[in-house]
């Protein structure tokens, strides 16, 4: 135990650093906003050389004070003693003094590497390390590592025993926070890798997986902002709950470059959020939905006309099913995209019209084309035939279980068939699932979308033509920027790829990404042990393997569970060793002395029980609540807890598939028998290990 003057005159020299940093930045944002201001009255001078002065100032300027103006809790969190006298400050952002001098260094920067890989073992030339915790810009604590205790000098004074406990123990808000104080070392190798290639992380439940994968791809925009901003990241999570958890990780390290996106939401104009019971999950996620798709593409839309009759000039065209069957065949061969081929189905009739057209009369081809495709009836037959369709058109033919089978026989079984059939019964009313998703996606891949007729690029300095705007360089490059980060909606050429969960991402929904990644390199987190697909384990490999392609993988894996308690980390062990006896399981580095509580009720109690433990749970933690519950019982449960639920934002109500990546402080389990019986016993390990203080279970008797 260090003497409390100790610390007292420790963290008042620590604050006297931290005053002269904010002092600094104070000082830096009131020039940044000068500097802005400057070069906009420079743009009034008017003279080429001034606008272009301008350029440089305003395009920096603004830069900076974006940067310099975002939150800044915690600014100062690290000092480094280096065996060299030299001091370092780390922090969320990197700051001179008025002579050059670093008063503060960027947590991505290489010179701060050294605070989170450096240990006793391998010092890295850190004499001390120093922890500093503060509450805006007051110092509140000092915690330090003696890392080479031979090269300290001998006024040193170490303080403090264990930072990263302090932080895990605290109450945890509704959104998941940056780590960027405490990162292991483990985690900032990972986090450090290089950006090419793909950077495959695993580890355990609260390994921090998450937490690395966003904290990686700020490293990648600082480390190469041009590459990583220009074309974008793109983070991929499970579900639109957890999407909203870890929202405001990036905006917290000052990173608003990167696009957030579920595997729900990840086609344009669609927002899925239902997941699929997981017998269907697995039908509709294999890669032979694949080949059920194709030949989804080549049917005639329902009600498709079955003749062509027209009367042209006196005479009766007449074109029978049989023939226009063969004219759509020629038309669609394999492989063709039926909304991109649509032309060659009209040249087809036409082809097959003009012979029955021309006889006896003094008409050119031409002329004849001309006139049908101003008729209203040719027309109309055109749009019955051969229609425009979009993904979700084919997707609702599934919903008709003649069709359905019609597809899919031969590819799914039987018993496959029915559950797919079922499940598309409900799509007009509900929408389609985050499944459904991937099918969609794969739909407008196989039937590509109708030629667009060429229009000229956008040019905002066009005023009409021959005329165009003075612009600067500074104009054009805000024009560039706005235009790179307003993306076209279904923009696919992302710099990286960060793929969270990837143990759940289905063969179909790798494609998915895949496309999305093509020119991308790849970050990929995720927990083998945690999956819920229960599907063929090598199609899944294969379909992973091919959107990562022959990239060069880098690859890592966490041991410490930084989440739960020791005492609830053992229960969701024990699930898991039940299934998987050789797993190495993390190792949790905190205990509560709290072991979890479990009540047993028929199910006539549950209701009672569940409105008398959520009030305890929520009593005893001070942060966020989470009630898991059997996909099948979620409707209902939230129903119970409506008011609640209203009144209280740390209170949330999920199913065990969307409490996957979630952390609560308290969590309230329901019926774990039904949710191994729903969704497996590694789907029930992932419920369990989303406490950070208490765990209460509720096992429910069937009367
Ligand atoms: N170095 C660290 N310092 C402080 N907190 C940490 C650290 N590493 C992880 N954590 C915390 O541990 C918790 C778990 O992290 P995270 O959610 O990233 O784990 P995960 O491996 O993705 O978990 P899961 O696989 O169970 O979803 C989070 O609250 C995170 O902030």
């Amino acid at each position: 135990m260090t003497d409390v003057s100790t610390v007292q005159q420790e963290i008042a020299t620590e604050q006297r650093h931290v005053d002269r940093v904010y002092a600094r930045l104070t000082q830096l944002r009131a020039s940044a906003a000068r500097a802005e201001k400057e070069g906009y009255r420079l743009a009034g001078v008017g003279n080429f050389g001034a606008l272009v002065e301008r350029d440089a100032m305003v395009f920096h300027a603004a830069r900076r004070r974006h940067v310099l103006d975002a939150e800044h809790e915690g600014l100062v969190f690290g000092r480094l003693d280096l065996r060299a006298g030299t001091v370092l400050h780390v922090g969320r952002l990197g700051i001179r003094g008025e002579n050059g001098e670093p008063l503060l260094i960027d947590w991505r920067a290489p010179a701060a590497a050294a605070f989170y890989q450096a240990t006793a073992a391998d010092p890295r030339g850190v004499v001390r390390r120093r922890m500093i915790q503060s509450s805006g810009e007051r110092v509140t604590g000092v915690e330090d590592d003696l890392l080479d205790p031979q090269a300290a000098p001998p006024d040193m004074r170490v303080v403090g025993d264990g930072a990263l406990l302090a932080t895990l123990a605290r109450a945890k808000g509704t959104g998941m926070r940056d780590i960027v104080a405490t990162i292991q070392r483990e985690q900032d190798e990972a986090i450090r890798s290089p950006g090419s290639g793909v950077t495959v992380v695993s580890g355990g439940p609260g390994t921090g997986k998450t937490a690395v994968a966003l904290h990686r791809a700020a490293y990648l925009l600082y480390s190469d902002r041009g590459r990583y901003a220009g074309g974008g990241i793109l983070v991929v999570g499970p579900s639109a709950v957890f999407v909203d958890y870890i929202g405001s990780v990036l905006p917290s390290l000052g990173e608003d470059a990167a696009t957030l996106r579920s595997l729900g939401s990840l086609v344009v104009g669609v927002t899925a959020t239902r997941a699929d019971p997981t017998p269907v999950a697995a039908v509709k996620g294999s890669l032979r939905m694949r080949r059920v798709l194709e030949r989804a593409v080549r049917d005639g839309v329902p009600d498709r006309p079955t003749e062509l009759r027209l009367l042209y000039r006196g005479e009766l065209l007449h074109l029978d099913a049989a023939r226009l069957d063969r004219i759509w065949d020629r038309a669609l061969p394999r492989g063709a995209r039926r909304n991109e081929v649509r032309r060659a189905g009209i040249d087809g009739l036409f082809d097959a019209l003009w012979p029955q057209a021309r006889a006896g009369k003094l008409i050119t081809r031409i002329e004849f084309e001309d006139d049908l495709a101003e008729r209203e009836e040719f027309r109309s037959f055109l749009r019955a035939w051969w229609p425009r369709l979009l993904p979700r058109h084919v997707l609702a033919w599934f919903a008709d279980p003649a069709r359905l089978r019609r597809y899919a026989t031969g590819i799914l079984s039987n018993a496959e068939i029915r559950l797919l059939a079922d499940s598309y019964r409900t799509l007009a009313t509900d929408g389609p699932t985050i499944a459904d998703v991937a099918l969609l996606d794969e739909l407008d891949e196989l039937m590509g979308r109708p030629p667009k007729p060429k229009r000229r690029g956008q040019d905002p300095y066009h005023v009409r033509d021959g005329v165009r705007e003075v612009t600067t360089y500074a104009d054009r490059q805000r024009a560039a920027r706005a235009a790179a980060v307003e993306r076209p909606d279904d923009y696919r050429d992302y710099a990286h790829l960060v793929v969270d969960e990837a143990q759940d991402v289905s063969p179909m929904q790798w494609r998915m990404l895949g496309r999305r990644g093509r020119l991308a390199s790849w970050t990929v987190v995720g927990d083998p042990a945690q999956t819920a697909w229960t599907g063929d384990p090598a199609e899944l490999a294969r379909a992973r393997d091919r959107a990562l392609g022959s990239r060069r993988r880098h690859e890592f894996t966490l041991s410490t569970n930084y989440r739960n308690p020791a005492e609830i980390f053992a229960e969701a062990a024990a699930v898991i060793r039940a299934v998987l006896p050789d797993l190495p399981l993390p190792k949790a580095v905190r205990s509560t002395g709290v072991p979890p509580v479990t009540l047993t009720v028929p199910d006539a109690e549950l209701r009672t029980a569940v409105h008398d433990a959520t009030p305890r749970l929520l009593a005893e933690v001070e942060g966020t609540v989470g009630v898991i519950t059997p996909a099948a019982r979620h409707p209902q449960v939230a129903t119970w807890l409506a008011e609640l639920l209203t009144t209280t934002p740390r209170l949330q109500v999920v199913t065990s598939l969307q409490s996957k990546g979630m952390e609560y402080d308290g969590v309230l389990l329901l019926a774990p028998d039904e949710i191994t019986a729903e969704a497996g016993a590694r789907t029930l390990y992932v419920a369990l290990s989303r406490a950070t203080q208490r765990l209460t279970k509720i096992r429910v008797i069937r009367e």
